[in-house]
C-alpha cells in the first residue's frame, strides 16, 4: 500500500513539471506566431491552455487503452453495481492479479476482481463443477456475492450459478453451473436410525446425503411460501420418526387433510381447523411431558415424540384465541423439550404477525424455503451470513431450504418421500402391535367398513360370543366395555351418514390409532 502511494505521488509531481514546462514552450510558440495571425493576447492564451488540455487528454486515453490491452483486462462489467457489491481493496487486486488462475472460471472470476486463489474443475453429474478457494483473509460470500456477476458473464440466468458449502471451510466453496439439484440420491437406509444421533434430511447439490444432529431437545419453525416444500419436509421428518419408534401428534390446520395418511399412527391427531382442536393437542402434549417427567425417577427414556402444527396461521386468525394459542405454545414448548418431545411449527405465511417474537424465540431451528423477499427471509432465519437468503433459492427444485440449526446455516434440498412409503410404515407401526383378543374381535367386526354405528358394531360383537342387551343405553355401555378392554380406552363416539339418517358410532382408524400407542 505505501509503495503505490509513493508511487503515486511521483507520478503526481513528474506530471505536475511536464504540465509546466508544456505550457511555457506551447504559450513561447504561441507569442512567436501571435502577430503573423493577428491575435490578440487573451485569444493566444485561451488557444494555448485549450490546446493543452485536449493533448493531456488524448495522453490520458492512450495510456489507459495501452495499459488495458498489456494486462489483458476487460472494462469492469456492468453487473458490478448488483445491491451490496462493492469494488474490492486495492490489495486484493495485487494479490490476485499477479497469477493468472489457469481455467477459464478462474480467469473469469479474476475479471469479476474476486480474491480468488485458485479455481480447479471437479466433476459433476449434470453440470460443470469448481471447487473455488477464495484468498485470506477473505471468505466464501467474497465469491457467493458475485452470483449475478457470474450469470451475467456467462449469459445464463443466476439459477444455474449455485454454490454448496464445504463442511468445515470458511474459504472454499464448491459451484456448479447448471441446473441445481437434479442429481437426486437413494434414501439412505433408516433401518435402526437413532433419533438421538445425526438424522439424514436432505441432499446437496453433488447429491451428497446432508445431517442434521439429533432434533431431540429442538423446535422448529418451518416457514416459506405456498408449494415451497415444507410439507412435504415434515411428512419426511414424522417418517423418520415413524422407522425410528418414535412418537407422533399432529395438529393439521390445513383443509386439504395432507396428513391423514399418518392418522391412525399419531398418538393424537386433529384437523379441525379448531381452536379447541389445537389447544387439546397441546394440553396433551404437555400432560404426557409431565407423565414422563414422573416416570423419569423410575430410569426409563421415553421414546422421542414429534408434534407438527401446521399451519399456525389458522389457529392465530382471532386476536383472543391466537394469543392463548400463543401461550400454549410457549409454555408447550419450555415443558415438554427434557421429555424428549419436541414441536415443529409451519406456516406459508412469513410476516411478523405470524412468526411473532413468541414463535421466534420458542422455536430455535430454523427452516426456511423459497420465500418473495429478501425481509421474509430475514424474518425466518434471523441474522445469517452474508449473501444467505431464502429468496435466491432455485424455484425449479421445490423442497429446496435453508436450515439454521446448531451446525450453522446450510442450503439443501429435502429427501422426499412417496405416499406409498408412508403407508407402508404406518402399516408396519400397526403390525408391530399385536391386537388381544378383544381388539381382534372389534377389528373383526368392522371388516372393510370404516364406520360402524354402535347398534351395527353391537350385532357384531353378539355374533362373536359377546353378551350385549338390547337398549340403547346398556347396549352402548356394553360396547364401550369390549373396546376399552380390547384398546385400553375408548375414542369418541361420532356422527356419520347423511343428514336426517345420521348414525352415532365409531371411526375404526381411531380404534387403530389407539392400538398404535400401546
Ligand atoms: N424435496 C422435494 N423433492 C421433490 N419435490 C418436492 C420436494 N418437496 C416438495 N416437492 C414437491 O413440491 C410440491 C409442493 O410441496 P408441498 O406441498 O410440500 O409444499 P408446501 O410448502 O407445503 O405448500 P403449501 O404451503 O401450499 O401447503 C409438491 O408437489 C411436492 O411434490
Amino acid at each position: 500500500m505505501a509503495k503505490q502511494k509513493q508511487q503515486q505521488e511521483e507520478e503526481l509531481y513528474a506530471q505536475a513539471a511536464g504540465a509546466i514546462g508544456t505550457l511555457a514552450i506551447a504559450a513561447g510558440v504561441l507569442a512567436a506566431i501571435k502577430d503573423k495571425l493577428g491575435l490578440s493576447w487573451p485569444a493566444t492564451l485561451a488557444l494555448t491552455a485549450g490546446a493543452l488540455v485536449a493533448l493531456g487528454y488524448g495522453a490520458y486515453k492512450a495510456r489507459t487503452g495501452l495499459q488495458r490491452l498489456l494486462a489483458g483486462r476487460r472494462q469492469p462489467v456492468a453487473v458490478l453495481k448488483q445491491q451490496g457489491l462493492q469494488a474490492p481493496a486495492q490489495d486484493t487486486q495485487e494479490s490476485t492479479d499477479t497469477v493468472v488462475l489457469p481455467t477459464a472460471m478462474g480467469q473469469l472470476l479474476q475479471r469479476l476482481e474476486a480474491p480468488v486463489e485458485s479455481v480447479d474443475s471437479i466433476p459433476h453429474p449434470t453440470g460443470e463443477g469448481h471447487m473455488v478457494r477464495v484468498a485470506a483473509p477473505h471468505t466464501t460470500a467474497a465469491v457467493t456475492r458475485l452470483r449475478e456477476a457470474i450469470a451475467s458473464e456467462l449469459d445464463i440466468t443466476q439459477e444455474d450459478v449455485n454454490f454448496a458449502r464445504v463442511e468445515g471451510s470458511i474459504r472454499n466453496a464448491r459451484m456448479l453451473i447448471g441446473t441445481p439439484y437434479t442429481h437426486i440420491p437413494q434414501l439412505p437406509d433408516l433401518a435402526g436410525l437413532d433419533l438421538d444421533a445425526d438424522i439424514p434430511l436432505g441432499y446437496d447439490l453433488w447429491g451428497n446425503i446432508l445431517t442434521m444432529p439429533s432434533p431431540i431437545g429442538k423446535h422448529f419453525l418451518v416457514a416459506g411460501e405456498t408449494e415451497g416444500g415444507k410439507t412435504s419436509f415434515l411428512k419426511f421428518l414424522a417418517y423418520l420418526f415413524l422407522m425410528a419408534g418414535g412418537r407422533l401428534v399432529i395438529v393439521d390446520g390445513k383443509p386439504d387433510g395432507d396428513y391423514a395418511d399418518f392418522r391412525e399412527a399419531c398418538d393424537y391427531y386433529d384437523n379441525s381447523l379448531t381452536h379447541k382442536g389445537v389447544m387439546g393437542a397441546l394440553d396433551y402434549v404437555r400432560d404426557v411431558a409431565e407423565k414422563r417427567g414422573r416416570s423419569k425417577r423410575d430410569g426409563g427414556r421415553p421414546e422421542p415424540m414429534l408434534v407438527i402444527i401446521d399451519e399456525i396461521l389458522t389457529f392465530k386468525e382471532d386476536p383472543a384465541e391466537g394469543k392463548e394459542f400463543e401461550s400454549a405454545l410457549k409454555l408447550t414448548a419450555s415443558q415438554v423439550r427434557s421429555a424428549r418431545i419436541l414441536v415443529a411449527c409451519a406456516t406459508q405465511h412469513p410476516r411478523d404477525d405470524v412468526i411473532s417474537t413468541v414463535i421466534k424465540n420458542n422455536l430455535t431451528v430454523q427452516i426456511a424455503f423459497k420465500v418473495m423477499s429478501r425481509a421474509a427471509s430475514r424474518m425466518i432465519l434471523g441474522t445469517v451470513p452474508e449473501g444467505v437468503n431464502a429468496e435466491l433459492l432455485p424455484a425449479s427444485a421445490r423442497g429446496t431450504f435453508i436450515i439454521k440449526d446448531p451446525r450453522g446455516v446450510r442450503e439443501m434440498r429435502g429427501l422426499f418421500i412417496t405416499d406409498d412409503m408412508i403407508q407402508h410404515a404406518v402399516k408396519a407401526r400397526l403390525d408391530a402391535v399385536e391386537p388381544n383378543e378383544h381388539a381382534k374381535a372389534v377389528l373383526a367386526a368392522y371388516g372393510n367398513a370404516d364406520f360402524l354405528s354402535t347398534e351395527e358394531l353391537a350385532n357384531a360383537l353378539r355374533g362373536c360370543g359377546y353378551d350385549i342387551p338390547d337398549g340403547a343405553q346398556p347396549m352402548g355401555v356394553a360396547v364401550r366395555e369390549v373396546i376399552v378392554k380390547g384398546f385400553g380406552a375408548a375414542p369418541d363416539v361420532i356422527q356419520q351418514g347423511p343428514a336426517g339418517a345420521r348414525r352415532k358410532g365409531r371411526r375404526k382408524a381411531d380404534l387403530l390409532a389407539l392400538l398404535a400407542r400401546t
